[in-house]
């Protein structure tokens, strides 16, 4: 079915929304289809982890709500897919991301927070994502993504990913120090100037 979208700036676009049945982690991920999504040879794929915080209400901790707006503009012109997984504080449920913001409060980074609270840095898993590629018949993507995670898992499980094309970088002052842990413990591909390197 297809739904108009209208984002905070302003900007609009429409998506062919699609569920699925069978998934085998049980959750509600949605694949949004936009722009020319069923007519291109190599879709654009945008793997993106649930943020309530980020997504919905803008929290400037991170930068999600930015490249979900990015991410359907891109999309829509390339003609493509958005994964909206269901994977909040990657993998972690909303309850605990938040509790590992409050560990981050008093000073550790966002993968030593995930740790203190007994969660590896990274819970998730992406079988949902490759069998909703599976069902929707993409067997090649261009992924959107900074995270080398991201299309690893995904060839490893059976896409084959003609080409990665980084995000911008949104960084604010109350998401640089998230960022820089990114860049640097995780090797996302994120151009942060003279932030990387100096101590935060
Ligand atoms: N556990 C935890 N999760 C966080 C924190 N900050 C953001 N997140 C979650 O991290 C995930 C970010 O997902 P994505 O936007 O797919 O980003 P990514 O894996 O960093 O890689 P990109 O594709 O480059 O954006 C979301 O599920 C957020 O809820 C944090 O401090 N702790
Ligand atoms: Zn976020």
């Amino acid at each position: 079915m297809r739904i108009p979208l209208r984002f905070g700036d302003g900007y609009e676009t429409e998506a062919e929304v699609v569920t699925f049945t069978g998934l085998e982690d049980g959750l509600e991920h949605l694949a949004l289809g936009l722009g020319a999504f069923d007519a291109v040879d190599v879709p654009l794929v945008r793997p993106h982890s649930e943020c309530l915080t980020g997504d919905v209400f803008g929290s400037q901790r991170c930068d999600c709500g930015a490249q979900l707006r990015e991410a359907a503009e891109r999309i829509t012109d390339a003609g493509g897919w958005l994964l909206y997984l269901r994977q909040e504080g990657r993998g972690i449920g909303l309850y605990n991301k938040l509790d590992a913001y409050a560990l981050q409060d008093q000073g550790l980074d966002t993968y030593a927070a995930n740790r203190a609270l007994e969660f590896a840095d990274d819970e998730r898993d992406y079988t949902a994502a490759a069998q909703m590629l599976a069902a929707l018949g993409v067997r090649r993507a261009a992924l959107l993504t900074n995270n080398p995670d991201k299309p690893a898992r995904l060839r490893e499980l059976g896409l084959q990913v003609e080409a990665v094309h980084r995000t911008g970088v949104h960084l604010r002052p109350a998401n640089a120090h998230y960022l820089r842990a990114k860049a640097e413990q995780t090797g996302h591909a994120l151009d942060l100037g003279g932030l990387l390197g100096r101590a935060a």
